[in-house]
């Protein structure tokens, strides 16, 4: 399939059988095919050693893990996990917004050392710093997701494993059995295979459905299309679609609706959080439809481009929720302050997706643990030097706009 043409959303190919409505432009994931009858040639998940010269031999930031992992990574695999849709001025504005607002500490409050724990519709968190969904993890390590989720166990966070994980939900959880997993998923038009994943994930004991609605259609990633990436190497697969014999592609389609997160709602008791509701129209729908949580996401500016930077829509959200159920965020998160940042502005929690990626390339479970540590210590010192005892103790007036 090409995924290389505007139009590539309306071809039709023989996975597109699996559509179940008529017409429901389901675009599936280029890479995600049945694993027995891919034809890409196998790539290795990274290289041998890290030789970029930007590369530092110890990175002491979760940003400088991102030159440590592109030195191991193939670069089309770089730049699947780097890049977003169109011109990527959402994955840029992203982190710029959180460049553009200040923290204002108060003194002299005697707060003491802060506390960083968080209480989540699916449990409680060590920080408030989540790992986001993310495809494909053994293409940055070979233990893939099992790796991540050990290193989330050990940092006391919350794991959401992606609907499109290398490692089926139910390994993940054996492998990682202190870890607390949420499962991300897209709504499938065929109801009775959604009923199925969310039977798998119940089963492996995740404790919340992350149910992505920013993706009707698959973002049109221009570094996809230029590496041609179309598949998954030899022997890794979607796990998470098998299906009998065969793992079914992820079908993206504009014909789910609200309906859909209705019958959801009767098909399960776990809580359910909305990820990439960025209109407040749409957050005050949500409410309607028994969620537990919002997410507020422009999914790491790969949808579509030219949305607003996720920490610039998080007021307006929380304003349209009016605290009936917690909001959290993701995107261009990178440091402690980022996190405060979020915090102040009323997100519970905020989750981050690349860098964990940058972690597991870097160096396995050990490089996305030192990520964790890293943003856990830098939250924690920032709180500090905002005179807080906890997180509970920032609110919007110690957040301002600067003009840089
Ligand atoms: C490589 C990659 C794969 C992703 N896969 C998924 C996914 O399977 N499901 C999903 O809901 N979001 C997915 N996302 C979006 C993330 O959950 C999250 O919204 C985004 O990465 C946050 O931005 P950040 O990378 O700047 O932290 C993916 C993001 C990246 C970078
Ligand atoms: C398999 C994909 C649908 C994962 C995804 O959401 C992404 O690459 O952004």
């Amino acid at each position: 399939m090409d995924a290389g043409t505007p139009h590539a959303a309306d071809e039709r190919s023989p996975h597109m059988a699996d559509a179940g409505t008529p017409h429901a432009a389901d675009e599936h994931f280029p890479h995600v095919t049945d694993a027995r009858t891919r034809t890409a040639p196998a790539t290795p998940a990274t290289s041998a050693a890290p030789t970029a010269p930007d590369a530092p031999a110890e990175p002491r930031t979760p940003r400088e893990f991102e030159a440590t992992a592109r030195a191991r990574l193939a670069p089309e695999h770089y730049d699947y996990f780097a890049g977003g849709a169109g011109d990527e001025v959402t994955v840029r504005a992203n982190e710029a917004a959180f460049g553009r607002l200040s923290l204002l500490p108060r003194v002299l409050r005697g707060a003491g050392r802060p506390r960083t724990d968080v209480t989540l519709p699916g449990g409680r968190a060590a920080m408030p710093v989540l790992v986001a969904p993310t495809a494909f993890h053994r293409l940055a390590d070979p233990e893939g997701e099992r790796a991540t989720a050990r290193a989330a166990a050990a940092a006391g966070t919350i794991m959401i494993v992606s609907m499109a994980s290398t490692v089926a939900v139910g390994d993940v959880a054996a492998a990682a059995p202190g870890a607390t997993l949420w499962f991300q998923l897209y709504v499938q038009p065929d109801m009775a295979f959604t009923e199925t994943l969310v039977r798998r994930a119940e089963a492996a004991g995740c404790r919340a459905l992350v149910v992505t609605v920013d993706s009707p259609a698959r973002g049109l990633r221009d570094r996809e299309r230029h590496h041609g990436l179309q598949d998954l190497p030899e022997g890794m697969a979607c796990e998470n679609l098998r299906d009998g014999g065969r793992v079914r592609p992820i079908v993206m389609s504009p014909e789910i609706s609200w309906e859909h997160i209705g019958l959801l709602r009767e098909m399960t008791r776990l809580p359910i959080v909305l990820k990439g509701v960025t209109h407040p129209a749409d957050a005050r729908l949500a409410l309607g439809h028994g969620v537990s949580g919002l997410l507020v996401s422009n999914h790491g500016g790969r949808q579509l481009d030219t949305v607003p930077a996720a920490v610039d829509l998080l007021p307006e959200i929380v304003a349209a929720v009016g605290g009936a159920v917690p909001v959290l965020m993701d995107g261009g998160v990178r440091r402690g302050t980022d996190v405060l940042k979020a915090l102040a502005l009323g997100a519970r929690a905020v989750a981050v997706g690349r860098p964990v990626i940058w972690g597991l390339a870097a160096d396995g479970e050990r490089g996305v643990t030192r990520v964790l540590d890293l943003l856990r210590a830098e939250v924690e010192h920032a709180l500090t030097l905002c005179g807080c005892a906890s997180v509970h103790d920032l609110d919007p007036d110690m957040v301002r706009r600067s003009c840089r």
